[in-house]
């Protein structure tokens, strides 16, 4: 691997210009930023085919995206959405392209990376896949005894899971209702079992769906789901009418008994969690139809287009990057809250855990050297209004400061009586609140006794991002998934670290798989681990016999 020559950011002059702009703004507020600059909101909005951010509730001025835009233009920025749109290999520790973007590319359009068109052969298996959705959504594939599929179950873990999972639930609204979905990721037992509770195995299809295909915890869930079946239909031929796999990895699928007849391929250039929108899409597919898939990518390419085109001052991914920037580094905040106002978008910000904290939970930087400046946040978030309810105190009262993105909808999906205006007007207050606050001197002017009224005091200054959508539709979904990718690429580029890569899980797999040995050994003489751990071990090795007794 090649280390680049790079400047670490914090030595970098824009650095320092924006160290000293915060020594100066520190001590403004949201409020105080809104009494000089009324209107600042207008400056403060950006918009990109629908989708607004409103950005003015944050504790920055224009001089402060200035700034922070010289910053993103110094560290290279620009350069490198080229790069990854060009289809070098910018996952360097991997020596890999990066190329999530072709996944969403127009029919017809070329990304060549070294001679090839990459776009074509996306197009053939979006079009297989849709072809297969038709066949199970129209009745005419049919399981090992001729009967309709009714549930499909995807077994994933990660990536693999985490997107279509996501994805899923947000557009419920638009998926064939005659259909289950059922999502597995976990190795614990209860997650598989509970899913096949209801099922009935001449109606189900497993869809196996690892970039890898020897993930730990998909293989041991896909061989218990194989069990089921043959234990339901008793032929071991009927495997191949109820299992498809979906990987980049044809031998291990052969190896599996999956006829790869039956697999949908994808590419050692989509990484895992940027790949909701390749084959391991298909689950989703099945679920929304063609032209809903459809849509959700050209969502996700308006964003594409935008993010390669707009300038950096009018950018909504790299403002987002960079007001993370701003916060994660010269206000050290440690975390960032996203706050779904959609019941729909649930699993929204776990979805965006993996998304962010794999991709930039980094400490050391494209040259090999530390990192000596924090680099991604602890992403976390519930939807709302149910936050509201948990843990939206601390934001409010508490002492530490979290950045928050509220994402609302102008329009609900379906119309339920009055139920839309009033969580919108929950969102819209909690923006206000968390901005402007309440003071001491409004408190007891509304009749609260002095003694309380200190613990009723809102601080206010606490920033938030709006983001608004006209509706929530496969295509806004796309968009909303390519804003955060893309914003993630952005503060990786800054930080100068590979967003792309995943090292950090690889200890705790080859140590699970030691200690799975060890649980299952004869007697516990070789264990030659940590006092803590072998301690864990025997203790479980001795409830295991006491229960086999
Ligand atoms: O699709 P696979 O190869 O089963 O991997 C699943 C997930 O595991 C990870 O490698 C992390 O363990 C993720 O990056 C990935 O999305």
């Amino acid at each position: 691997m090649s280390k680049p020559e790079t400047t670490a950011v914090q030595l970098r002059p824009e650095w320092e210009a924006l160290s000293r702009h915060h020594e100066q703004v520190a001590g403004d507020s949201i409020r105080s930023l809104f009494d000089a600059d009324p209107t600042r909101n207008d400056d403060l909005t950006f918009e990109s085919g629908g989708l607004v951010l409103d950005a003015s509730k944050n504790l920055l001025t224009t001089g402060t995206i200035g700034l922070l835009c010289d910053l993103a233009r110094a560290t290279g920025v620009p350069e490198r959405i080229e790069q990854m749109f060009a289809g070098e290999r910018i996952n360097v520790t991997e020596n890999r392209s990066v190329l999530h973007v072709a996944l969403r590319a127009a029919r017809g359009e070329r990304i060549i990376v070294e001679g090839e068109d990459v776009v074509a052969p996306v197009h053939a298996v979006l079009d297989a896949m849709g072809d297969f959705a038709d066949s199970i959504r129209q009745g005419d594939f049919r399981g090992h005894t001729g009967k309709r599929i009714r549930a499909i179950v995807n077994i994933g873990i990660g990536g693999s899971d985490l997107g279509p999972a996501m994805a899923y639930d947000a557009l419920a609204a638009y998926s064939d209702r005659n259909l289950t979905l059922k999502f597995v990721s976990n190795v614990d037992g209860g997650d598989i079992d509970e899913a096949l509770l209801h099922l009935d195995a001449e109606e189900t299809l497993f869809i196996v769906c690892s970039k890898t295909f020897t993930t730990l915890e998909t293989l041991t869930n896909a061989r218990t789901a194989r069990d089921w079946l043959l234990e339901g239909l008793g032929d071991p031929a009927a495997v191949e009418k109820h299992f498809v796999a979906v990987s980049t990895n044809a031998t291990e699928v052969a190896a599996f008994g999956i006829d790869t007849a039956n697999m949908f391929g994808f590419w050692d250039w989509v990484g895992g969690r940027y790949s909701m929108d390749s084959a391991v899409g298909l689950s989703l597919l099945i679920a929304i139809g063609r032209d809903g898939f459809a849509d959700l990518l050209a969502g996700f390419r308006a964003m594409d287009q935008h993010f390669r085109s707009a300038p950096l001052e009018q950018n909504l991914p790299v403002l987002m990057g960079l007001i993370g920037i701003w916060y994660n580094n010269f206000w050290g905040t440690e975390t960032h809250a996203v706050l779904p106002y959609s019941q729909y978008l649930a699993r929204f910000p776990a979805y965006l855990q993996q998304l962010d904290m794999e991709s930039n939970g980094k400490s050391v930087g494209l040259d090999g050297e530390a990192v000596e400046v924090q680099t991604g946040p602890i992403v976390w978030g519930q939807p709302g209004t149910n936050g509201q309810h948990a843990f939206f105190q601390l934001i409010h009262q508490g002492t530490k400061l979290v950045p928050c993105d509220f994402i609302g909808f102008l329009r609900p999906v379906r119309r339920v009586g009055d139920h839309h205006a009033l969580l919108m007007a929950n969102m819209f207050a909690q923006t206000e609140a968390l901005a402007f606050g309440k003071s001491l001197e409004e408190v007891l002017a509304s009749g609260v006794d002095a003694g309380v009224a200190p613990h009723r005091v809102f601080p206010g200054n606490r920033p938030t991002n709006t983001i608004l959508a006209p509706t929530l539709t496969p295509f806004v979904l796309g968009q909303l998934i390519a804003l955060y990718e893309h914003k993630v690429f952005t503060q990786g580029t800054v930080w100068g670290i590979n967003s792309f890569d995943q090292w950090g899980v690889e200890l705790g797999k080859v140590l699970a798989g030691r200690i799975a040995d060890d649980l299952a050994a004869e007697d516990d003489s070789a264990l030659d681990h940590d006092p803590s751990t072998n301690a864990a071990i025997r203790r479980f090795r001795e409830a295991k016999s006491v229960s086999a007794e």
